[in-house]
């Protein structure tokens, strides 16, 4: 049952207490509670998101990015990659977490990227072969909301169907724009073939967009994994408004710390939940580190000069934060067909969104990030192999992702160009070489961390998304383009390269991915935060289950390795308690 009142709550001993009730902690929340003997508590900070149309309706995207009630309203530090701007770092304040708040792109990584992780834990359980059945126990195929044939735009064999999270294809057409990328990769098959599924596990090529998104509507963690047949199970409780702030009760197990409690506040209140078997930390990349520094887990100089108890001195904890970098470039195009028909005309907008009330279908059913995903390799002779070398894990992983959206304005603001027409190649970096860290400067367990995502600060990051830019020219360089594409807007062709190197830096942005903040490592490993079974190094009875723990960011958005990666993580809690 979900909690808005501590007061109602029946109790406060659990045998689990799982921080953070987002993407990853439901999941976890849902496994472990299917034993009737187990009880779990979720504590989540956020509120509910029950009823909340901006998070159900796939197109509305912007404007729940724009409610700051949704949001923990992040700033990050100055970006000296970014020429020193600050720039907003949305994360969910929601029950479901990201989930019910992200863009619904859904795409696993490359193999090769899981078999990196399996390399360097140690642990085969994180291979591609390893985490493959957990994207399947969590996927639920569904057919897009116009029915239409698929045939041809994935491929069912690599497809979960009985899963809580559905995942489908894009229900309404943008008919010109998907026939000219379709032609593109006939045209320039070499640069950008067609692949039938990127979730196969070899993403390279051009592919349909596949999202979290079942019958129209936002599918989430909470839909899929807190639906009413778990979420009354007398067994589960879940608490709304608990915001923690630390572990506490220290106790010694087999020579190790352990924490037997956990700090939260609920209105002006502190109160204690215990757990008698384990804490699971769910509270996300910028979250979960947030906490184990409260907790006197981290650097000891760091939490010394706070004056914050030393617990376990585990460095690790809140570095190695990155994410993908994202610029855009957009043209004008000689096309109504465009999602400014809708975003610029209010009658039809209010049309789409009366469709999407009656029937869950029409424009408003998908959330108008792309028709297509690119991922794409540099050339080998490209300038950014110069200054590092590669950092893909593989031969099958992309370095550059391209977000092929017929449309300007889009999520997150990412380019408004104004009135008209356009069509957008977003640009993400899949495999950057940045890194930065998540710190407190406070010992107020509740002022916020220090968001630091280190974007651009390794030239390899610049030059391979400099590389973008030319290869996405060459993307619309294809014949088909001809008489479609107008103007380049903003025009960076008369740039020269020390121009529009500076322009990349003045206009990245995030692609919200932060993983790797209190990523695991092989057992011994001098670095890392959790062992390959996602138990805190040094402590007794505390794991991380969520997308701090992954070492290095997938060439994915990162939804799907989380769902995957929690359902593992369950079954590893599960398997030490049985
Ligand atoms: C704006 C945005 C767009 C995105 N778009 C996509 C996309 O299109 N596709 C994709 O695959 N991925 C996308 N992502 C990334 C993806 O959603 C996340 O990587 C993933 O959901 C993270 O899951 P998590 O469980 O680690 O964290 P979360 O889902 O963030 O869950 C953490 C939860 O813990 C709670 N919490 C944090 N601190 C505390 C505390 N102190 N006390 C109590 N509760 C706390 C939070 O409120 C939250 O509910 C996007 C992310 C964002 C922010």
């Amino acid at each position: 049952k979900v909690y808005e009142d501590v007061a109602d709550l029946p109790r406060l001993h659990y045998d689990f207490v799982i921080i953070g009730g987002g993407t990853a902690g439901t999941v976890v929340a849902n496994r472990l509670t299917e034993n009737p003997d187990v009880s779990v508590l979720v504590l989540e900070a956020g509120v509910s998101n029950d009823g909340v149309l901006l998070s159900e309706v796939p197109f509305l995207l912007n404007s729940l990015l724009g409610a700051s009630v949704y949001s923990w309203n992040y700033t990050t530090t100055p970006q000296s990659g970014l020429n020193g701007r600050s720039i907003a770092f949305p994360r969910a304040y929601m029950l479901g977490g990201c989930s019910a708040h992200n863009g619904m792109v859904y795409t696993r990584g490359a193999a090769d990227d899981f078999d990196r992780y399996a390399n360097l834990t140690g642990d085969d359980g994180w291979s591609w072969d390893g985490i493959f059945p957990y994207f399947l126990k969590h996927e639920g195929w569904t057919a897009p909301a116009d029915n239409h044939d698929t045939l041809g735009e994935f491929n069912p064999a690599i497809h979960g169907t009985d899963g809580p999270i559905s995942v489908s294809l894009n229900g309404f057409p943008w008919p010109v724009f998907e026939e000219t990328v379709i032609q593109t990769t006939k045209e320039l098959p070499d640069e950008f073939p067609f692949n039938l599924d990127m979730n196969s596990g070899q993403p390279l090529g051009v592919s349909w967009l596949q999202s979290s998104i079942g019958g129209g509507k936002r599918s989430t963690s909470v839909t899929g994994y807190l639906a009413p047949e778990s979420i009354w199970r007398p067994n589960l409780h879940v608490l709304l408004h608990a915001q923690v702030s630390k572990l506490v009760n220290i106790t010694h197990n087999r020579g190790k710390p352990s924490f037997g409690g956990v700090e939260f506040k609920f209105g002006s209140s502190l109160f204690v939940a215990h757990a008698s078997k384990e804490i699971i930390l769910s509270a996300g990349a910028i979250g979960t580190p947030h906490i184990l520094l409260n907790s006197g887990i981290g650097a000891h100089n760091t939490l010394s000069a706070l004056g914050i108890p030393k617990v376990v001195d585990l460095p690790s904890v809140g570095q190695n934060a990155h994410d993908h970098p994202f610029f855009a470039l957009g043209w004008a195009v000689n096309s109504t067909q465009t999602l400014e028909s809708i975003t610029q005309n209010a009658t039809r907008a209010a049309e789409g969104l009366a469709q999407w009330e009656a029937s869950h279908t029409g424009p408003f059913v998908d959330s108008g990030i792309a028709t297509h995903i690119a991922w794409l390799r540099l050339r080998s002779d490209s300038p950014a192999f110069e200054v590092h070398a590669d950092p893909s894990p593989g031969p099958g992983a992309p370095h550059l992702e391209f977000l092929l959206i017929p449309g300007g304005g889009i999520a997150g603001g990412i380019s408004t160009p104004g009135v008209g027409n356009f069509i957008t190649i977003g640009i993400s970096l899949s495999s950057p070489v940045s890194r930065g860290s998540i710190t407190i400067n406070s010992s107020d367990a509740f002022a916020p961390p220090l968001i630091d995502p280190g974007f651009l600060t390794s030239m390899f990051d610049l030059l391979a998304l400099r590389d973008g830019v030319a290869l996405a020219q060459r993307f619309v360089s294809a014949p088909v383009w001809d008489g479609y594409l107008g103007a380049m807007t903003p025009d960076l062709t008369g740039l020269n390269d020390a121009e529009l190197l500076a322009h990349i830096r003045d206009n990245v942005g995030q692609s919200f991915h932060i993983v790797g903040t209190a990523a695991m490592s092989a057992r011994g490993a001098p670095d890392g935060v959790v062992d390959p079974n996602l138990q805190v190094k040094g402590v007794a009875g505390l794991s991380v289950i969520d997308a701090a723990v992954v070492p290095i960011v997938p060439a994915a958005h990162t939804q799907a390795i989380t769902y995957a990666f929690a359902e593992r993580g369950a079954d590893l809690v599960k398997r030490r308690w049985a």
